[in-house]
């Protein structure tokens, strides 16, 4: 840890930092990587610290001086603008962030993802101390090309899908497409956040995560989560291997995404972190634009993957179709293809991703089955024996 240079060759100070949201996924690896590889101190902030205990306790652990957790709401807690001021620097994580909640559960989504994000910027800019805000890669909504003829050989021009901070527009669906209140709600803060920046000269860096996954992601259903959720792709799927039951493909599975590893994803927020001089006032995209798959071409390879590592024979039947509004329910739309344009995180930050898609499964789905394969059987041999 000693030694420690920036981009520019200059010694890195150890801060303070307040992680809000630092309970979930995402904080859960960055708690783990700043407690394993560097100096600074973190001020978690959740409402749960279920993913970050094993950080917490026991008191004798290297960095327990380094780590406190404050279980608070920021919905309604005065202590908020204390632990702010007593940081060097921000991170907002907190958010409702699985899309099975944002048709379902648009009040909540909007509040969460905006008015609620409100304080933690007010607070940032009225102490004078730096913000880095999570955003999404929503926020570019659908492509371009989705609105060209399914025929048309724009649609093979990067133009017209690749996603660029600075100059691709934000499309979303109509109002009664209630999916998009996510996407609104994260761009709403994104403009307020640049504002702010402009106006009042706040401090500020946004990411936008292109679908990062690994171990920790959301819960399986009925294990360590409610047994009726719908968590994201990565848990659903995991969840119906574990079960042996058919992996369901929404609308025919013909959506692309490219899913990061979360651990490289990672090392570029300790980037972010610890070179604020290149990352404030910039949006960045994180992702892996070399991982693209339709979420058919994951649910096979997830499958196949799966069989390696558990040494389990796949299904007969390893999908099933199921329509969105049977799985999701009134008001689902989708985001058609996302790919991360990498300019500007290269060129501020010389931050690129690492790990391919069938080694990030390889070790994300290892991680699963040595979590939750035995909870499951005893699981399902209880209920049929019920
Ligand atoms: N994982 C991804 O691929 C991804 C993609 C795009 C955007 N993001 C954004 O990154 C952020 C973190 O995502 P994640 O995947 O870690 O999600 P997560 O749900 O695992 O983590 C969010 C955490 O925030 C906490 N939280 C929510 N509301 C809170 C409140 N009112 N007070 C205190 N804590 C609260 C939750 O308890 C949870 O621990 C979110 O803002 C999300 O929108 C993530
Ligand atoms: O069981 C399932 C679950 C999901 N899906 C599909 O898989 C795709 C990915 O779904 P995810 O639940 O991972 O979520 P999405 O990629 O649509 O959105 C996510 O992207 C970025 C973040 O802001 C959020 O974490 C979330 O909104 C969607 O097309 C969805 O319809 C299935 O086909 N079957």
């Amino acid at each position: 840890m000693a030694g420690r240079v920036d981009l520019d060759g200059n010694t890195i100070k150890p801060i303070t930092i307040c992680m809000i949201g630092a309970g979930g996924f995402i904080g859960s690896h960055l708690c783990e990587k700043l407690m394993s590889e560097t100096p600074h101190k973190v001020l978690a902030v959740d409402v749960s610290n279920d993913k970050i205990k094993h950080l917490l306790e026991p008191a004798t652990l290297a960095w327990a001086d380094r780590m406190e957790f404050h279980r608070i709401n920021i919905k309604n807690d005065s202590r908020l603008e204390g632990l702010i001021k007593m940081a060097d620097l921000t991170i907002n994580l907190a958010a409702i962030c699985t899309p099975a909640d944002y048709n379902t559960r648009p009040l909540d989504t909007i509040y969460s993802n905006f008015i609620d994000a409100l304080p933690v910027v007010k607070y940032c800019s009225e102490n004078g101390k730096r913000l880095i805000h999570f955003s999404t890669c929503e926020i570019y909504g659908k492509t371009i090309g989705a609105f060209l003829p399914k025929d048309s050989p724009l649609r093979q021009d990067p133009a017209y899908y690749v996603l660029k901070e600075d100059t691709s527009p934000c499309i979303f669906g109509p109002i009664e497409k209630q999916r998009w209140s996510y996407a609104c709600a994260k761009q709403l803060i994104e403009r307020l956040i640049y504002a702010e920046g402009a106006e009042n000269g706040l401090e500020f860096t946004i990411v936008r995560p292109f679908n990062w996954i690994g171990p920790r992601m959301d819960f399986i259903p009925g294990i360590d989560g409610p047994s009726e959720g719908v968590p994201r792709v990565l848990a659903c799927f995991s969840n119906n291997l574990l079960r042996r039951e058919p992996l369901k493909l929404v609308d025919g599975g013909e959506s692309q995404r490219t899913f990061i590893y979360i651990k490289d994803a990672i090392e570029a927020v300790l980037l972010m972190i610890e070179n604020p001089a290149r990352a404030n006032g910039h949006i960045f995209n994180v992702g892996n634009p070399n991982n693209e798959v339709t979420v058919r071409q994951l649910a096979e390879m997830m499958t196949k993957v799966y069989s390696k590592v558990s040494g389990e024979s796949s299904l007969e039947t390893p999908t099933i179709d199921v329509s969105s509004k049977e799985f999701y329910g009134e008001g689902y739309d989708d985001s058609d293809k996302r790919i991360p344009d990498m300019t500007i995180i290269n060129k501020q930050l010389a931050w690129n991703p690492k790990t391919s898609l069938w080694d990030l499964l390889e070790s994300t789905l290892t991680y699963q089955h040595r979590t939750y394969a035995e909870a499951i059987k005893q699981a399902m041999s209880k209920s049929t024996a019920n």
